[in-house]
Formats: structure tokens, sequence, C-alpha cells
């Protein structure tokens, strides 16, 4: 479903990302790992084409990323920074992303999406008057307005409650099933555990891992180990 090659950006002397290079089949959620600065962010907005690669080439599905009338209809991304209109209602957050989509749907279907998220009692509410958890969960929701096949997560349950945590990753699993693909990424070791069927690991704009956990435990190891799923996560992390 997406195709990295050699992939590299440049900010200046700055190289946020080194020769990229990963496959992410339909269906999987993708967990991409790595510490703070590691280039998560950076790889999901050149996905998104929000910013383009120094160099280095991307397909998704058969279309090259520069193409971004076939590439933007296919993507829904979820920004670590919150992407809403403060002093308008949930109700105009929605109906703003749905045009910005071009999304010809009604507002009941909007209240539908708002009603999974546990937000149709705010539906006429400022989101400015959200709570901090609230604001997240409307972020995920307008991106899954237009049914997009790919959804790219940056960071989305930051601040969530562990039930709503919970049930939007229950979701996202379900939406796996029905052949979404997901990129994830996130440094909530349960979510990791839960969600990812594979995972890409980061390291100074390097990638030093992609696999299974199971894969990564046989790459670490070494007579007489029992890593636990933790631990293999742990010593995949650890600089
Ligand atoms: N617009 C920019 N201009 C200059 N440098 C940038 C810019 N955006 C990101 N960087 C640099 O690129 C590197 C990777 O940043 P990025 O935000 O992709 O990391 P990350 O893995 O998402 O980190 P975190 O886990 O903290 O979100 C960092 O060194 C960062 O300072």
């Amino acid at each position: 479903m997406i195709s990295i090659q050699k992939v590299s950006k440049n900010y200046g002397r700055n190289h946020s990302l080194k020769e990229v290079s990963m496959e992410i089949p339909k269906g999987e959620i993708f967990g991409l790992l790595g510490p703070n600065g590691a280039g998560k962010s950076t790889l999901l907005s050149i996905l998104a084409t929000i910013s383009k690669p120094s160099s280095g080439t991307i397909t998704i599905k058969e279309f090259d990323l520069s193409l971004h009338k076939k590439i933007r209809p296919l993507i829904g991304y979820v920004p670590q920074e919150i992407a809403l209109l403060d002093e308008a209602t949930v109700k105009e957050n929605m109906v703003f992303w749905s045009k910005f989509n071009q999304s010809q749907v009604s507002n009941e279907y909007l209240y539908d999406i708002c009603e999974r998220f546990h937000l149709a009692n705010k539906w006429t509410e400022k989101v400015a008057h959200l709570s901090g958890g609230m604001k997240r969960k409307l972020n995920i929701a307008t991106a899954l307005i237009h049914q997009p096949e790919i959804l790219l997560m940056d960071e989305p349950t930051v601040g969530i409650d562990l039930q709503s945590k919970m049930e939007i990753n229950q979701y996202l699993k379900q939406l796996a099933e029905e052949g979404k693909t997901i990129v994830y990424t996130t440094h909530d070791l349960s979510e990791i555990l839960y969600l990812c069927n594979r995972l890409g690991v980061l390291k100074n704009g390097r990638l030093v891992f992609e696999g299974t956990i199971d894969e990564a435990r046989e790459k670490l190891y070494y007579e007489g180990s029992q890593l636990t799923d933790e631990e293999v996560i742990y010593h995949l992390l650890k600089n």
C-alpha cells in the first residue's frame, strides 16, 4: 500500500531522515516508533503531502506521492498538534473539514462519527470549551470524514482518558480488519502491544529496525534470554 524508498529529509544541515526505506501492506497497523526527535513526525508529514522529501521516492497504491490529487483523498492525517477551529462549534468543525476534503456528506453522517467518539452531546459546543481529551478525539474524528484508505496518526491519543483510548484503539483495529492501513506513532507501550502488527524504529533519522516483535526478539536473542514483548520494545528503543 505504501512503499518508501531511500527517503531523506534535510532542514538545512539537520538531517531529519536518512535514506529511510520501508513497505507497509494494506490492512496493517504499522507502529512507527523512536525516541523524541527521531524523525517520526517528519516522515508522517511527508506521507501526508504536507512537506516534501529532499530525496527518495514514495508510492501510495500505484501513485507517486507527488500526484496530490490522487493521493490526498486516500489519506486521513491526524497531526500531533490539534488542527481545529477553536471559536467554532464541534458541528462547524466537522462541516469545515468535510468541505475541506470535498466530501458530500450529510450532517447526520457527521453527527454519527461524533457519536462514535462520544462527542455528539457536544455538537453545538465551541471547541474552546472542550477538554483536551475531547479535542483530541475530535481531531481524530475530522480525519475520518472522507473515509480514507490510509490513516496517518501522530500520537493521536495523548491526554485521552483510558476508557476512550481503549475504545479508539478497538475501533482502529476494526478499521484495519476492514482493510484500512494505519501508520501510528506513539510512546505508549500498551498501545504498541495492543495495536501494531509490525514496527518500524527510527533513531536519528535512520530506520534501525522493521518487523514484528517476534522478529525483533530473534534478532536480540542471546543464550538464555526470554525477553517479554515489553522488554523487546525497550531494547529496540534504547540508545
Ligand atoms: N521545520 C523544521 N525545521 C528544522 N528542523 C526540524 C523541523 N521539523 C523537524 N525538525 C527536526 O527534525 C528532527 C526530527 O523531528 P521530528 O519531529 O520528526 O521527530 P519525532 O520523532 O516526531 O519526535 P517526537 O517523538 O518528539 O514527536 C528533529 O531534530 C527536529 O528538530
